[in-house]
C-alpha cells in the first residue's frame, strides 16, 4: 500500500501583526514564546517560524538578545526546525530585520519575495481598545506604509543565508513574488527544492480565494515543475478553510497567532497548539500524515 502523503506543518507563534491587547493568547515574553513554540511542537508542528517581542510592551522586536532565551529553551525541548523571520515588523529596516538570521544561522529564515503595501488598519474595525499606545499606531501608520524588500535586499538577504547554511522560506503575497523567486533561482541564488510560502489574504497580496489558490499553483508548477515545496498560509478567519483546501491539492500547511488569532468563525484560538491540533485532525481525516522535523529535513534539504 502506497505511503500516505506527509504534510509539513509550520507554526507561526506570535509575529509582528497582532498586538497583546487584541489576543491574552498571543505569547509575548520569552517563556510564553518558548512554552507556545514547544506545545505547538508536541502538537505535530514540524517547523517554528519565529518573532520576538518586546516583553514590556509586547510590541515587535528583531533585537538577538530577546530571541536568544526562547530558542535555547525550545532548543532543549524540541527538535523541530527552527524557523526566524527576516521580516521582522513592516516598520523596521532591512539591517534592522537581518539582525537575528545572522546571529543564530537557523537552518530556515522567511524571507518576502518583493515589497508591497501592507494593510494592517482594516484591524481597527474589529479591536477598539489597546493597553498600549504602539498597538493602535501600529496599525493606523499601515495606511501609509510599504513593506520593502528591493532586489538588492533579497539578493543581499539571499548570499547571508547561503555564507550560513541558512534555507529560506520564501512568503508570496502574489503572484509576481513568484517570478521573483523565478529571477533569482534562474540566477543560480536559490537551489531547490524552494520552500514556497504562499500568503493569502493580507490586503496588499493576493485574496483569500480558491481562485487565488489555483492560480498560485498554476503559476508555480509552471515557473518551477516540481523543483519546489508548496505551502498555504490563509490571514485571519482564511487560515484553517484555505490550509484545508491547500492540502486537498497537494499542499503543505502554515496556522499559527502571527497569521490568525482565531479557531473558526467568530472564536479565538485559545492557543497556536488548538490551531495546529484542529489542522492535524483535518490532515489526517483527507488520509495525510504529519511530517516528523528530521521528515521535514529532509523533504526540504535542511542542514539539520
Ligand atoms: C504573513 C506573515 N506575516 C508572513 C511572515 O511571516 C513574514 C516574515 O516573518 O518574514
Ligand atoms: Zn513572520
Amino acid at each position: 500500500m502506497a505511503s500516505k502523503r506527509k504534510v509539513i506543518v509550520t507554526c507561526a507563534v506570535t509575529g509582528a501583526i497582532h498586538t497583546p491587547s487584541m489576543s491574552k493568547a498571543l505569547p509575548v515574553s520569552a517563556d510564553q514564546i518558548a512554552d507556545a513554540a514547544i506545545e505547538a511542537a508536541e502538537a505535530g508542528a514540524a517547523i517554528l517560524h519565529l518573532h520576538a517581542r518586546d516583553p514590556i510592551n509586547g510590541k515587535p522586536s528583531q533585537d538577538p538578545e530577546l530571541f536568544r532565551p526562547f530558542l535555547e529553551k525550545i532548543k532543549a525541548n524540541t527538535n523541530a526546525v527552527i524557523n526566524i523571520t527576516t521580516g521582522g515588523s513592516p516598520h523596521m529596516t532591512v539591517e534592522e530585520r537581518m539582525r537575528p538570521a545572522m546571529t543564530f544561522k537557523p537552518e530556515i529564515a522567511s524571507l518576502n519575495m518583493g515589497s508591497m503595501n501592507f494593510g494592517l488598519f482594516p484591524m481597527l474595525d474589529r479591536f477598539t481598545a489597546f493597553e498600549h499606545e504602539w498597538e493602535r499606531e501600529h496599525l493606523e501608520k499601515s495606511r501609509d506604509l510599504v513593506f520593502k524588500n528591493t532586489y538588492k535586499d533579497i539578493e543581499t538577504i539571499l548570499r547571508i543565508g547561503s555564507d550560513n547554511g541558512t534555507r529560506f522560506e520564501f512568503e508570496c503575497y502574489d503572484i509576481s513574488h513568484l517570478y521573483n523567486l523565478a529571477h533569482f533561482m534562474d540566477k543560480g541564488l536559490v537551489a531547490g527544492p524552494a520552500f514556497v510560502q504562499s500568503v493569502f489574504g493580507i490586503l496588499g497580496g493576493i485574496g483569500p480565494n480558491p481562485e487565488d489558490l489555483m492560480h498560485m499553483r498554476r503559476t508555480a508548477d509552471r515557473l518551477f515543475g516540481n523543483n519546489y515545496q508548496w505551502s498555504i498560509l490563509g490571514a485571519g478567519r482564511n487560515q484553517i478553510p484555505l490550509a484545508t483546501m491547500g492540502a486537498a491539492m497537494g499542499s503543505n500547511v502554515r496556522v499559527g497567532l502571527e497569521d490568525s488569532l482565531w479557531i473558526e468563525q467568530g472564536k479565538m484560538a485559545s492557543s497556536n497548539a488548538e490551531q495546529v491540533s484542529r489542522i492535524r485532525i483535518i490532515l489526517e481525516a483527507l488520509n495525510l500524515e504529519i511530517a516528523t522535523p528530521d521528515q521535514a529535513r529532509q523533504i526540504l534539504g535542511l542542514k539539520g
